[in-house]
């Protein structure tokens, strides 16, 4: 039985990565996540400079997930392209190079950096980062990505990923999907949080995290349905080349398993990742090689995107 998948010219032996920005701000968690059975690993969302991020409390577990508005707090581009470019090749793991940048123009500024350097891997333009005051997520503004996807490929010739936000109606997944269908886009990457979500604690009548009056982005339990609803309506909308890593609600086997039926090609774990750590991985991939045994499926093309309707 085989986890293998791939994305574009891209060969992961395992289809299970970290999701951005859980335990991947450091060299040392992510060589943690290479050095365990985890397929490859995604960098914490670069911005061009290193930012400290929001105020704490900025992150809260619940018992359905964790809501979080930690404000982009990472080491800065250079730190994360040097990672990068260093493990390309070794591990036969590949480093996705996440990238969030607070404007269009700091897209372009990071990824023509990108562009310029010796980084041959994947990397995933982050449109949904939902806590920045201030700033909406890019994703839900469909003539701001074309604007930045046209922008984009003028100049970026190496493979390119897409981190969106959850949509929620119909027209949404037409209309998003309508402009990533005109561009050569390797993969996309369904769901980031549910942004802009509210815990409230009735012990001390009190939000649960300091930034944004306590709104932030929910992951974990509160995300698989909307999560699954993403992967198999964009899968169902965009061309073929369009590869896509589901995320969103992943906490074992079975879980992988029904992001794979509604066509997923690899997967990202985040919230639950976060509580188990990286032996999560090597649990997971167990779950899901017997469930695929029980099943009689080799691999994940025997049921990927197979999803029935009634
Ligand atoms: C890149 C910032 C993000 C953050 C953050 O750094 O606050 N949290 C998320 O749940 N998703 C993001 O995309």
């Amino acid at each position: 039985i085989s986890l293998a998948s791939h994305i574009g010219d891209y060969q992961f032996d395992n289809l299970l990565l970290n999701a951005a920005g859980v335990r991947c701000a450091s060299t040392e968690e992510l060589d943690k996540i290479l050095d365990s059975d985890a397929g490859g690993c995604v960098t914490k969302s670069a911005t061009p400079e290193p930012r400290k991020g929001n105020e704490s409390p900025r992150m809260k577990a619940t018992s359905m997930g964790c809501i979080n508005s930690m404000g982009l707090p990472n080491h800065g581009l250079d730190y994360y392209l040097k990672f990068a470019t260093e493990k390309q090749g070794n591990h036969g793991k590949q480093v996705i190079l996440s990238v969030a940048g607070l404007s269009i123009d700091q897209n372009i500024e990071m990824l023509k950096k990108v562009q310029a350097s010796s980084f041959s891997g994947l990397t995933e333009l982050n449109l949904s980062c939902p806590n920045i005051a201030g700033k909406s997520q890019l994703g839900y503004d469909f003539e701001a990505v074309r604007d930045v996807l046209a922008a984009t490929f003028k100049f970026f010739k190496k493979p390119l990923g897409l981190k969106l936000p959850p949509y929620f109606d119909f027209n949404q997944f037409d209309g998003i999907a309508d402009v990533l269908n005109d561009f050569p886009i390797t993969y996309i990457n369904s769901i980031n949080s549910i942004g802009n979500g509210l815990v409230v604690d009735p012990e001390t009548e009190s939000v649960v995290i300091k930034p944004k009056g306590g709104f932030g982005g929910l992951g974990g339990d509160y995300v698989k349905p909307t999560a699954l609803a993403n992967v198999r309506a964009l899968r169902l909308r965009l061309k073929p080349e369009i590869s896509i890593i589901g995320t969103g609600g992943i906490k074992s086997g079975k879980d992988v398993f029904e992001h794979v039926l509604c066509g997923a090609d690899l997967v990202q774990i985040g919230t639950a990742f976060g509580f188990d750590g990286t032996p999560i991985f090597e649990r997971i991939s167990k779950e899901l090689t017997e469930l695929m045994a029980q099943k009689g499926y080799q691999t994940l093309a025997d049921f990927r995107g197979k999803l029935k309707t009634i």
